[in-house]
């Protein structure tokens, strides 16, 4: 997995129980997971203004902050990087067809 998911896997752990003023993966922890998923929400509608306009440097940018929130949903609900790469994992090599299929199943 790549390096700088696991290190961010980790401080994302370590802000847990930390006072929500200290910093502001905790203020997001302490205001709960509507507040987490709307963060989400909002980066994701950046990440598709940016990439109407086209700017490569805002797409990259957009796309790292829909992510990042993305990381603190995950471990918000006790889950990390490496289950969502499992999963990528497990369907690399798949055609869109069979993973289609699969998902009937
Ligand atoms: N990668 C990030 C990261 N990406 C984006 N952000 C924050 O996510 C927010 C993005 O929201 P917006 O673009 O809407 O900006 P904003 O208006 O300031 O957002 P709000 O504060 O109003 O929600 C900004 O406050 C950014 O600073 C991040 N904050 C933290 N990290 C990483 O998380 C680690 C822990 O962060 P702290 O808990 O702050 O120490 C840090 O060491 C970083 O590695």
């Amino acid at each position: 997995m790549s390096d700088i998911l696991q290190q961010l896997a980790e401080v994302l752990e370590q802000r847990k129980g930390a006072d929500p003023d200290s910093s502001y993966v905790a203020g997001l922890y302490g205001k709960g997971l509507d507040a987490i998923l709307k963060k989400i929400g909002e980066e994701a509608t950046e990440t598709v203004m940016a990439a109407k306009d086209g700017d490569p440097q805002q797409i990259v940018y957009e796309t790292a902050d829909l992510w990042f929130h993305t990381l603190v949903m995950l471990a918000q609900q006790g889950l990390g990087p490496d289950q969502v790469l499992d999963e990528l994992a497990r369907r690399f090599g798949l055609s869109g067809l069979e993973e289609k299929a699969n998902r009937k199943q």
